[in-house]
């Protein structure tokens, strides 16, 4: 049964005029290590308030790289959710929905009502922003309008597509910062709508961008989403970016180094707004996350999450965590879109390569019985562009593992990704959670105030192929802790305990 409307009875939750407060004993461990080598395991409660304002803003969504296939899909899609707009297909009439989105068209489980298992929508369990009322804009460096790149990105049904027109011709990408040398090279044809001037005069091109967005749509927050083209990493180097003292200095000296991405996420984060990074690149060189963390401003990425690493992130939980041996893993697709022609270039892909590898580290190093140290299964990625198909992405996995008694098992997968489609809902859960988060504080028993999270979103794993965590945070993978995560902290926010799965109603 779905439970929509529901109120918590305990009193660890108070509910106000405008925030939901509670109290939650927050239950670990602490692990000590003897010098005889014993381990000692204590069980820990510590107390923790948390106060969720539940004002619901009214939110604008500025992404970089509008006019690209996920910019155009994710707006689409809330239009035709918003208008009620169907479509005629030879399959028969399609109606408008969110599935693929966490928020819209996932439950979590409360509880047991005379013997049916309850459950509630995610988006019951804490107010937030429902994705029609998102006010969407951004740039990007091919001036196309939405409507005519929703037709060049060739992923919408024609006569969806035709109903849409009217409210996306209009639409037109603000221009976008564009250097050649962090994109590939067959980039360059698409770039007519790009911002001239230095890296400090594009900075705050961008930061009057998103000053009169804000005014012109009357909206309360806005938040900066990065679904542009994958760009190669930047250097890393002190005095160069490792600092947010040398990294604006390094924008003021208009060096060559500093990506485009990390421009518009320095313009977001002195704008007090929001950067999520929705591809692999390293836009968030230690300088900027200092920055973030200074100033108190939520970031978050990196890189999509939506198909075939999610699928790894699953497989591979499953078998390590079932005493099977994973040793080979091979990871190869193909697709035809934009994304797929920037990736075709050595330094783009190898950021792709790299966030789409280390998906398993945690899974191997949870598991010393199988894997001793520094072993870890043979794992490769390959991209090929291969323009017929399209935004429709095939990937092809295999799995080889190690089985009982020098057995080998091999599974083989063929997944058709449709990567825009399954991207769309996850550029609206990580909007939607991250306004929500803004507005979640949280203090522990031997704190004086109440005070928002840590600025670097690790909520958000669930949505990213490489997490970005705070120095010291161990990066979790694995879909189903990071989906834990983020329920239970949201369960938390009102009082309720992790579904901890054991039923013993029913068992004694
Ligand atoms: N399933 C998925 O689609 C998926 C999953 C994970 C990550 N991603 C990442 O999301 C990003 C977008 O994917 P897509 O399929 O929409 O690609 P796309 O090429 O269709 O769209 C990218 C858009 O960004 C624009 N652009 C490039 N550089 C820009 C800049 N500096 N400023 C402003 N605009 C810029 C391009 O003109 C293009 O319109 C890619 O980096 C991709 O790797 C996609
Ligand atoms: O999320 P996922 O399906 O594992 O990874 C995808 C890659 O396989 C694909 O080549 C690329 O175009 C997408 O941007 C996305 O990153």
């Amino acid at each position: 049964m779905l439970i929509e409307n529901f109120k918590v009875n305990s009193p660890n939750v108070e509910y106000e005029n405008d925030a939901i407060r509670s109290t939650y004993s927050y239950e670990s461990t602490d692990l000590t290590h003897e010098d005889d080598g014993k381990w000692t395991i204590t069980p820990t409660s510590t107390e923790y308030q948390f106060r969720t304002a539940t004002q619901l803003p009214k939110l604008g969504v500025m992404l970089v790289g509008w006019g690209g296939n996920n910019g155009t899909t994710v707006t689409a899609g809330c239009l035709a959710n918003k208008h009620g707009i169907t479509w005629m297909t030879k399959e028969g009439l399609k109606k408008p929905n969110y599935w693929g989105s966490l928020t819209q068209a996932a439950t979590c489980r409360v509880g047991n009502y005379r013997g049916e298992e309850a459950y509630t929508p995610f988006s019951s369990l804490l107010p937030m922003v429902h994705p029609n009322n998102i006010v969407w804009g951004g740039w990007d460096i091919s001036g196309l309008n939405l409507a005519d790149a929703m037709e060049r990105a060739q992923v919408l049904d024609f006569e969806l597509q035709r109903q849409l027109v009217p409210y996306m011709k209009e639409m037109t990408p603000l221009p976008g910062i564009y250097d050649p040398d962090f994109i590939a090279a067959n980039q360059d044809t698409r770039a007519d709508n790009v911002i001239k001037g230095s890296r400090r005069e594009q900075m705050e091109t961008i930061r009057h961008d998103i000053r009169s967005f804000k005014q012109q749509h009357q909206v309360d927050r806005v938040i900066v989403l990065w679904t542009a083209n994958t760009e190669r990493y930047s250097e890393v180097a002190e005095g160069l970016n490792d600092t947010t003292e040398a990294f604006l200095s390094s924008i003021d000296n208009d060096d060559s180094e500093v990506a485009p991405s990390s421009i518009y996420a320095a313009a977001s984060i002195l704008e007090g707004v929001p950067f999520i990074n929705g591809s692999p690149q390293n836009t968030f060189v230690p300088g900027l996350i200092d920055m973030a963390i200074e100033k108190g401003v939520l970031i978050g990425g990196d890189d999509f999450k939506s198909g075939q690493t999610k699928i790894k992130s699953v497989l591979v939980d499953f078998l390590v965590g079932a005493g099977l041996k994973p040793t080979s893993i091979v990871s190869y697709n193909h697709l035809g879109n934009n994304d797929g022609m920037n990736l075709s270039a050595p330094q783009t892909f190898r950021s792709k390569e790299i966030s789409k590898s280390n998906v398993v580290d945690d899974m191997v190093n949870s598991n010393s019985i199988l894997y001793s140290s520094g072993e870890h299964p043979d794992h490769v990625v390959v991209i090929k562009y291969v323009p017929y198909v399209a935004d429709s992405k095939r990937a092809m996995d295999e799995y080889t593992s190690e089985i009982f008694m020098g057995g080998r098992n091999t599974i083989a997968l063929h997944n058709t990704c449709e990567d825009s489609l399954l991207a769309a809902p996850i550029i609206l859960d990580l909007a939607i959670l991250t306004e929500l988060l803004t507005r979640i504080e949280v203090k522990r028993d031997d704190q004086e105030d109440l005070h928002a999270m840590h600025p670097v979103a690790v909520l958000l794993s669930y949505l990213t192929k490489a997490p970005l965590v705070p120095d010291g945070t161990p990066v979790i993978n694995a879909l189903a802790r990071q989906r834990a995560m983020l329920e239970n902290v949201m369960r938390a926010c009102i009082g309720l305990p992790p579904d901890n799965n054991m039923m013993l109603e029913f068992k004694v």
